[in-house]
């Protein structure tokens, strides 16, 4: 049976009303043509009790009237309710986020509790269950992995680790200055161990020692991946090089879906965060932009094509724009992707608002450095090229074709 829903032990031609929240969704199946249309759901529905979050499914191919019937929840079953209300949440985002164009979806991937359409059994198929691209994946699993911590360090506890932590660096200044000082991009040099699309970067990998490297090489700032399944990286590595006395800013490298990750990674020894506009919503960005500010941290957020870079613009607020010239969903590289988005009024709007843009991935030689600086950037943030020297230091001189550490 094809479909995103489908009806299994449903007779074609009935109706009736189940307990799942949807818009309206046309389903084909062997048994004809449904749709799934969402009746009145309101907002007192929205917590462990939904009696009047009613939803009907409709066999369009039917003579039948239209015989209703309302299926109640398991009294007390508190635990499918919070699912259900999981689901919703994560299908209202997907839907807000289709209207900005946003394609990375946060269903949470085991759709909507079985049996809370009691006879009528309901899945969410393949489609809804498989990740589309890389980027979804790691976002899917993001879901879970926050739930996972957040119920190990609730965030009242973060917050009063954070009543005693130490003021944070300011990332923008650092590399405002380095511009200043070397009439080159600043460098924001990453602190990266292995990638999705290119395998295990380095197999000798000491975060600390790589991470002092790059500040004795003239790293404006540095970013440490914190992601484990994907990256390799870890909160752990984070923590380690704060404290080993790098000074050099810090942002961290994170796929952030829950303003909770900002609080812990604040807790980790973080000065800035990323923010994916492929993943979150703008309004998810303006809030989390606010909680970043509250907590001292900069914002880059991460942008890989015209609609993102236009989103970004019309959020206030917003310091640093990075560019990403690696697309998350296909791997494909291409550096005049930073070119390309900076052209006309946007890179006018830019200069405007005195925004900082980052040329993102892929940059390996000082050409490569000259052609984003030719395109508008004052910063660039670097993994690849930099971490795989011997001497990841010089690497970045290098990289930029000669020695920037002075
Ligand atoms: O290793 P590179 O090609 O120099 O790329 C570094 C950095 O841009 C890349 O790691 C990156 C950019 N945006 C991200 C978002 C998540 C994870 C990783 C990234």
């Amino acid at each position: 049976m094809e479909g995103l829903v489908s009806l299994k032990t449903t007779p074609p031609g009935i109706s009736f009303h189940a307990l799942l929240p949807s818009t309206t969704t046309t389903m084909s199946t062997s048994a004809g043509k449904f749709s799934l249309v969402r009746r009145s759901l309101p907002a007192s529905s929205m917590g462990t009790r939904r009696r009047n979050g009613v939803v009907s499914i409709r066999a369009q191919q039917s003579e039948t009237k239209d015989e209703s019937a309302t299926v109640s929840p398991a009294n007390g079953d508190v635990e499918t309710a919070l699912k259900v209300k999981e689901w919703e949440v994560g299908m209202f985002h997907n839907e807000v986020a289709a209207t900005q164009g946003i394609r990375i979806r946060r269903r949470p991937p085991t759709g909507p509790p079985q049996h809370y359409v009691g006879p009528f059994e309901f899945r969410i198929q393949s489609e809804g269950n498989t990740p589309r691209n890389i980027l979804e994946e790691i976002i899917w699993h993001k879901d879970v992995e926050v739930a996972q911590l957040k119920e190990r360090r609730p965030l009242f506890r973060l917050k009063n680790a954070l009543d005693s932590a130490p003021p944070t660096k300011d990332f923008v200044g650092a590399l405002r200055a380095a511009y200043q000082r070397t009439g080159l991009p600043g460098l924001i040099a990453e602190v990266k161990k292995a990638s999705p699309s290119r395998g295990i970067l380095r197999e000798d990998f000491d975060p600390v020692e790589i991470a002092h490297a790059y500040e004795k090489g003239g790293a404006a700032c540095l970013s440490v991946l914190t992601d484990e399944k994907y990256f390799k990286g870890s909160f752990e590595n984070l923590e380690a090089i704060r404290n080993a006395g790098v000074k050099c800013p810090l942002l961290c490298k994170e796929f952030i879906v829950d303003a909770w990750q900002i609080y812990y990674a604040r807790t980790k020894g973080a000065d800035a965060i990323l923010l994916i506009a492929a993943v979150l919503p703008d309004l998810d960005i303006k809030y989390m932009i606010k909680i970043c500010k509250m907590l001292g941290l900069a914002t880059l957020v991460e942008v890989h094509n015209e609609r993102e870079m236009d989103r970004v613009l019309g959020i206030e607020g917003v310091e640093l724009i990075g560019i990403n010239n690696r697309s998350l969903e296909t791997f494909e590289v291409d550096i005049s992707n930073t070119k390309k988005l900076l052209e006309g009024e946007r890179g006018q709007k830019i200069r405007e608002k005195d925004i900082i843009v980052v040329g993102e991935s892929g940059l390996f030689t000082p050409d490569d450095i000259a052609y984003v600086q030719e395109a508008g950037v004052k910063a660039v943030l670097v993994g690849e090229s930099i971490v795989k020297q011997s001497d990841p230091g010089k690497g970045i001189a290098g990289l930029f074709g000669k020695d920037i550490s002075s």
